[in-house]
């Protein structure tokens, strides 16, 4: 395409929301008239089911659940009163607590007010909240977050020795919609355990977000802790940044929750227009469908070039991964589904992995996330008339051309500068761009059965590993693993068991080994 061809394009399908200043450029992504004429009728169904999703219809089969993310933002979509009022309600509570925390009215039992917020979650109870705390939190915000999002013992560590000297004026919140996540729940043992060391009231620093009744929400009522804000059931967790377990964070970290809540509303407005051209997340779904053939054939590259997004790639992996990532589709067709998600951040990845996506195996399609503002205030300038800035700009400018002269096609969304408002209209339009798509390809966007399988696979081996710890407690005598895997009545299990053995032995547990670790025929294991 010659250079005014290419210019008529770039103008023919840019996008631009006057009220957010926000840009989608989908004109380097090679599809022709054919195609969007083509896909016309896939769309006016994919608007159709958005419609009636944001009804309140069963959006979700599987689990027999209405999905409902956008009435956070407009609480009077909501398909009833009473679900209008819980969102109003929530919001109020959230606004209330966060100024009395602020204000020393709710404090801890050895301070007059809370200075840090320990955020234990995973999955879409962290991402969110990580997302926008590196996003969005000021420089001096009235309280500094941290986050426990694993089960790792070392990682829990560093995080409560930053903690150490602080836990008396620090707030904990646990956040589990299910409640009964086990990393979730190991993080929040140990974390009251630290508390209770330094012989202090952990129910009187902690807060949990969940759903009504949950395990995690009858151990805070039962503990009397300090309060709980609810989860509602027609919340998904990749889906939830803009419910009480983004807000919660955000508003304590002194983040304007209005703003991103009326970015995410504007954003709403406009990707409720059912024309593909003039709805900037139909731009992005048919985008994603010409790149992958609506087979996730190529992977999506999201390089934010700003430090502060550094965490959006990450964040959109769960939102776009989880979402549409399916073995079978709606009507029970296996079709593996799904469209992978990468990146960092430009132009940092351009000296890590440009090289491979300017020459390497074309598998893959860029989205480019501009930020218009380089910084608060003026900028010094690094060669005459130039900035850091402007080195910035051009990097992106540059990658995007040099990506497309090779045949790499990339989309590029601009926004005026990194704010509340912007990131909720951020990930607005990416949790409806994911919802078209996943109407466009004929899955179930809001369920996650894959999920289920290693986390039962992962309870099957702490079974095995008590069943070994009892065999051995009974034993006088060392064993081999084939020897400990009869006994158990388990024998197809002997490598399971040939892990559990080495990982216990490399954490002083008491097990006794004779024999290599490095040959597992060789080894006898006993107790003591
Ligand atoms: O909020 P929770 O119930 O603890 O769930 C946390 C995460 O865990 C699961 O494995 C799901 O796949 C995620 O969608 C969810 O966000």
């Amino acid at each position: 395409m010659d250079a005014a061809t290419l210019w008529q394009r770039y103008q023919d399908w840019l996008y631009y929301h006057e009220g957010l200043e926000f840009y989608v450029d989908i004109s380097r992504m090679r599809f022709d008239e054919a195609f969007v004429e083509a896909m016309k009728p896939r769309f006016a169904k994919a608007f159709e089911d958005m419609a009636a999703l944001e009804k309140g219809a069963i959006a979700n089969p599987d689990e027999d659940r209405m999905v409902g993310h956008y009435w956070l933002r407009h609480s009077q979509l909501a398909p009833t009163a009473e679900i209008q009022q819980e969102i109003e309600d929530t919001l109020v509570q959230i606004e209330t607590f966060a100024r009395k925390i602020h204000s020393g009215d709710i404090h801890p039992p050895d301070a007059a007010k809370f200075t840090d917020i320990l955020s234990i979650g995973i999955g879409g109870s962290a991402l969110g909240p990580q997302f926008v705390a590196e996003a969005l939190a000021p420089s001096s915000p009235p309280m500094e977050i941290h986050f426990i999002d694993n089960s790792d013992p070392a990682g829990i560590d560093a995080i409560l020795l930053q903690l150490e000297d602080k836990l008396a004026s620090t707030l904990v919140i646990a956040i589990s919609k299910s409640g009964g996540t086990p990393e979730t729940r190991n993080g929040t043992i140990e974390v009251q355990k630290a508390f209770e060391s330094q012989s202090r009231n952990f129910a009187a620093h902690a807060i949990a977000i969940t759903s009504k009744g949950s395990k995690l929400d009858q151990q805070a009522k039962a503990e009397g802790w300090l309060t709980t804000f609810p989860m509602f059931d027609w919340i998904g967790g990749r889906t939830s940044e803009l419910s009480a377990v983004g807000l919660v964070d955000a508003a304590l970290q002194g983040i304007d929750i209005r703003a991103m809540l009326a970015g995410a509303k504007e954003m709403d407005e406009a990707t409720r227009i059912p024309d593909i051209k003039t709805n900037p997340a139909a731009l992005l779904a048919l985008s994603w469908y010409s790149a992958g053939n609506g087979k996730g054939e190529k992977d999506m590259v999201v390089l934010p070039y700003k430090d502060s997004l550094l965490l959006f790639s990450r964040y959109l992996q769960q939102l776009v991964m989880e979402s549409l990532g399916k073995e079978k589709d709606l009507d029970g067709n296996i079709v593996h589904q799904g469209i992978a998600v990468y990146g960092n951040k430009g132009s940092t990845d351009q000296h890590a992995y440009v090289q491979q996506l300017r020459e390497g195996v074309p598998n893959f399609f860029a989205t480019l996330i501009e930020v218009l503002e380089d910084r608060q205030g003026n900028s010094p300038e690094i060669d005459p008339g130039v900035t850091s800035g402007d080195y910035l700009s051009g990097f992106l400018q540059g990658t995007r051309k040099a990506l497309y002269e090779n045949h790499r096609d990339s989309i590029t969304v601009t926004i005026p500068q990194v704010n509340p408002r912007t990131v909720g209209a951020l990930i607005a339009l990416y949790e409806r761009a994911v919802g078209l798509y996943g109407f466009l390809v004929n899955v179930n966007a809001y369920h996650q059965p894959g999920v289920e399988a290693g986390k039962k696979a992962a309870a099957d081996i702490l079974a095995l590993q008590n069943q070994v710890m009892a065999v051995l407690k009974s034993q006088k005598q060392a064993s081999s693993l084939v020897e400990l895997a009869a006994a158990i009545g388990q024998p197809q299990e002997v490598e399971a068991i040939y892990k559990i053995i080495r990982h216990l032995a490399a954490n002083h547990r008491g097990i006794h080994i004779e024999g290599s670790l490095g040959k597992p025929s060789s080894l006898k294991v006993a107790l003591g």
